[in-house]
């Protein structure tokens, strides 16, 4: 018998970038994830953000109902950083429902799945990295975040037909109902790590919850089983393409870095 112990797998990390969002946020267009960032649509810079990676060896977008095959064409127009294998899906009507689309991609023998918004397109490689290691590393669910720089106020749940609670714009004077402590909160970013498993069985046994029942991230539904999840440094160039004055950030994120790193 040999005492010979096998070769450990190789890590493979593969990456779900939902991109499936109208971007109603952003106001009239084309799907937010082909917008233009210096020339280049949204969802190229969020691919290429993930393969830079060294761990990354799958990428599975999941693109608009209806556009699986436009999207596939336009990233076989855009040259990637390193080799990855690209799959491209269609997507649902909800994110989560996006997200549950593309793990249906997923490689069996992946020891890490990342959740990464198309719409974070400038998020660092070493946020990648980091959010990464922590999941090789034992734990089942990491998410990057940051300290809220707002003083953030509580209000009554809307009543029935109320404005949707995570995407109203204000508008009617509102009645608050407390002032959680600043200290002990932060605001999430993507990419988000988890345990394969972890993420498949909370999909799973989520599948289906919308409205005020539905998460509205991937670590919120595996808490929801009742594992623990955990924090890492967030950065403030992950932030999120969202409203008008998010594309004017970007583009000055790119201008600079052009600048600083000669790209
Ligand atoms: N049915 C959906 C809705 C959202 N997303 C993706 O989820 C990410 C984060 O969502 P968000 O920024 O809210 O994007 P949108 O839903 O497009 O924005 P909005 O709410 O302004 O329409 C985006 O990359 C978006 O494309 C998705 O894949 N499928
Ligand atoms: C997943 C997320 O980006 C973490 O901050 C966020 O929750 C997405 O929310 P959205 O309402 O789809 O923008």
């Amino acid at each position: 018998m040999s005492d010979i112990a096998p070769a450990p797998a190789a890590p493979h990390t593969a990456v779900i970038i939902p991109a499936a969002g109208r971007g109603v946020r952003l106001g009239p267009g084309i799907p937010k994830a082909l917008r233009l960032l210096n020339g280049v649509p949204i969802l190229v810079h969020a691919v290429r953000a993930m393969a830079a990676a060294r761990s990354v060896a799958t990428v599975i977008v999941v693109a608009p109902p209806d556009g699986a095959e436009g999207v596939r064409a336009l990233l076989d127009e855009h040259p990637l950083p390193r080799p990855v294998a690209l799959h491209v899906v269609p997507g649902g009507s909800t994110r989560q429902e996006s997200v549950r689309l593309g793990l249906a991609a997923l490689p069996a023998d992946a020891d890490v799945v990342l959740v990464h918004d198309a719409a974070r397109p400038l998020v660092p490689v070493d946020t990648t990295e980091a959010v990464a290691a922590a999941v090789r590393d034992g734990a089942p669910a990491v998410v990057p975040a940051l300290p809220v720089t707002d003083t953030v106020k509580q209000i009554a749940a809307p009543g029935p037909g109320g404005t949707s609670r995570t995407k109203s714009q204000g508008g009617e004077p509102v009645p608050v109902t407390g002032t959680p402590d600043r200290a002990l909160l932060r605001a999430v970013q993507t990419p988000q790590g988890f345990a394969p498993d972890a993420l498949l069985d909370a999909h799973r046994r989520l599948a289906g919850l919308g409205g005020e029942e539905g998460a509205t991230d991937d670590a919120g539904m595996v808490e929801r089983l009742g594992l623990p999840v955990v924090l890492v440094p967030g950065h403030e160039e992950a932030f999120k393409v969202t409203r008008p004055l998010d594309l004017v950030l970007a583009e000055a994120v790119l201008a600079r870095r052009r600048i600083t790193d000669g790209y």
